[in-house]
């Protein structure tokens, strides 16, 4: 998916003025409360028109005030899916899912409702209304429902955030699995860093209703690690796990992660903030953290007077954060070896 957009609209206060060309099939718009990012997505979607300028989806103009262009939102086939999942209270799940499909021309239906049905794991559900549906489920029939309309993007607008922690996590891999499976170009917004790690590969950020910058989501999390509560969070996804005296013991690097609450028998997500690393140059002779790995220093960064220190070993990476003097002491380069301490309860188990 390729997004062209230079356009301008002001709502009340606000303004937005934005140009950019961004490319991927996983993007995220990331900005804090206020930024305009559904304000951005409603003008992509068409819900809402723009004063000037243009916006072109791959080879689509979508809209263009030079050449009087301005699709309906229904020739845009853009699927939106909100914060709080609009499902057509009188009709059941099925009719919900069904909704947006039954409106498509026959041969534009790419997406068989069985496909989905099993990837979105909506079976049991399929008989029932969706009065009494958990939030999560009613996020899935939503996430359903719009792919089966057959989109050419499909916009997420924070569908995570009406949700609990553990619910928030059980649903990302069913976003991320309907992205891939079906081809979807999507295009996720949120303000949270760890959503956007998870969920996207470029990031176009937003700062009062102007574009701030393109970039990773892990420059992001990089740049914004001196200044985040929680500095650098490392999401590790471990599987594997063996229970020895009440600790799990999953494998990782060229060892072993002794974690406090994992889980046998299934993968799991973990964080862990880079200011729960402790580094030494030697081995220390006796610590209590339960985790001491050997790792070769890939690679260190800057981030607002602190440094991030990105830990190797078999191919696995953590990002640790130490004082720029620290570094210094310590005489921290790429290629130095180092020992990191991490205790065992330090590492919180999101899903
Ligand atoms: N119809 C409107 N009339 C006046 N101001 C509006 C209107 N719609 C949005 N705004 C203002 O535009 C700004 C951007 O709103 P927008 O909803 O796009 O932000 P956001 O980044 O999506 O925020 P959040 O993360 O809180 O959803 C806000 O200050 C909002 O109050």
């Amino acid at each position: 998916m390729k997004l062209c957009i230079d356009i301008e609209k002001r709502l009340g206060d606000f303004s937005l003025k934005l140009k950019t060309e961004i490319s991927g099939e996983r993007v995220g718009i990331f900005g804090a409360s206020g930024s305009g990012k559904s304000t951005l997505v409603h003008l992509i979607a068409g819900l809402i028109k723009p004063y000037a300028g243009e916006i072109y989806l791959d080879d689509t103009c979508l809209f263009s005030s030079r050449k009087k262009i301005d699709l309906s939102p229904e020739k845009r086939r853009i699927s939106i899916v909100f914060q709080q999942a609009t499902l057509f209270p009188h009709l059941g799940v099925k009719s919900n899912l069904l909704y947006g499909y039954k409106r498509c021309r026959p041969s534009e239906r790419r997406i068989r409702p069985e496909a989905i049905i099993e990837v979105l794991n909506l079976g049991h559900l399929v008989g029932r209304g969706v009065g009494k549906l958990s939030g999560g489920e009613k996020q899935r029939v939503a996430l359903g429902r719009a792919v089966l309309a057959n989109p050419r993007l499909l916009v997420m607008d924070e569908p995570l955030s009406a949700l609990d922690d553990s619910l928030r996590y059980q649903i990302i891999p069913y976003l991320r699995s309907v992205s891939a499976e079906f081809g979807i170009p999507c295009l996720f917004i949120s303000h949270s860093l760890t959503e956007m790690q998870l969920m996207t590969e470029r990031v176009l950020v937003v700062r009062d209703g102007r574009l701030a910058g393109i970039s990773t989501p892990d420059e992001l999390a990089r740049t914004g690690m001196a200044t985040n509560p929680r500095g650098y969070l490392n999401l590790l996804r471990l599987d594997g796990a063996t229970q020895k005296d009440g600790l799990f013991h999953y494998p990782w690097g060229n060892g072993h992660l002794i974690i406090s609450e994992g889980r046998t028998g299934e993968e799991s997500l973990f964080e862990l903030s880079s200011r729960d690393i402790i580094l030494f140059k030697q081995h220390p002779e006796a610590i209590s953290a339960r985790n001491l790995l050997e790792c070769r220093v890939a690679e260190l960064f800057d981030s607002d007077g602190r440094k991030g220190v990105v830990l190797e070993s078999g191919g696995k990476t953590l990002v640790a954060e130490i004082v720029r003097s620290a570094a210094e002491e310590l005489g921290i380069a790429p290629g130095t070896m180092l020992f990191a301490a991490i205790k065992a309860s330090a590492f919180r188990r999101v899903s």
